[in-house]
């Protein structure tokens, strides 16, 4: 598939997160379940929307010890969806144990990503939690780390993806935080537009509430890949 599009479906009911997905095609974007619709909806959700064709970025961010770390990997993998993720600040023991679970995984083997800085937090809210470096320096501490521990790709904001790709060409950028330029940013702080984010290195895209939220939500979806040139 050529289009970078994911669609974040971040709702509580599942038959929500279905009726969203009755309008978009499997063709044209991936879809995401996330912290949300999983914690409502369990595994089924991620079995039944890929029985409508839609490969699933299951985006559960774990985040523990590499021992619990791993055996969620495994569980996810056993899912056979087409990527997951961690968070890389969950050190590197913990990123080598998912790496492993995931590859011994039999049968299909997903994508595994880490989260390097959440695009809801900007050089602020990095220092309240202890972290005083610069966004973009602690972005790229955290994706050589991913990168040292053989992960497949990053979660990061657009900002970030061009210094991401030079430094580590092989790993693909999904960058949440896009929004159309008369989008709110909502929560979001280091945000993009589709065009932007992809002339600036992102692989994939995750777009939730400009596209859900939207009066048609087929219509704002078209409205993207139209502004990603990618059909
Ligand atoms: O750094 C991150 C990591 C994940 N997300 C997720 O992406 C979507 C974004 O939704 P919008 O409605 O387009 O803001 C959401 O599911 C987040 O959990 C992120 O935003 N930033």
């Amino acid at each position: 598939m050529k289009s970078p599009l994911i669609v974040a479906l971040d709702y509580a009911d599942p038959s929500a997160a279905l009726d969203l997905a009755a309008l978009l095609d499997p063709s044209q974007c991936r879809v995401k379940v996330g912290k949300e619709l999983f914690t409502a909806a369990g595994p089924r959700i991620v079995e039944q929307l890929q029985d409508k064709g839609f490969a699933v970025f299951l985006d559960l961010k774990f985040h523990d010890i590499p021992q619990t770390v791993a055996k969620a990997c495994q569980a996810a993998a056993r899912l056979g969806v087409w990527m997951l993720n961690v968070h890389a600040s969950g050190g590197k023991a913990m990123l080598e144990a998912a790496r492993e679970a995931v590859d011994a995984a039999s049968g299909h083997r997903p994508l595994l990503i880490a989260v390097t800085v959440l695009t809801s937090l900007d050089a602020p809210a990095l220092l309240q939690i202890g972290v005083a470096d610069p966004v973009p320096v602690q972005v790229q501490k955290l994706a050589d780390l991913s990168a040292s521990a053989g992960l497949d790709g990053l979660v990061c904001s657009a900002r970030e993806a061009t210094q991401l790709k030079a430094a580590h060409p092989d790993l693909c950028l999904v960058t949440p935080g896009i929004r159309p330029p008369e989008h709110a940013a909502d929560d979001q702080k280091r945000t993009m537009t589709p065009a932007a984010a992809l002339a600036a290195g992102a692989d994939y895209l995750v777009i939730g509430r400009p596209i859900t939220a939207a009066a048609d939500p087929a219509q704002a979806l078209a409205a993207m890949l139209a502004a990603c040139a990618v059909l």
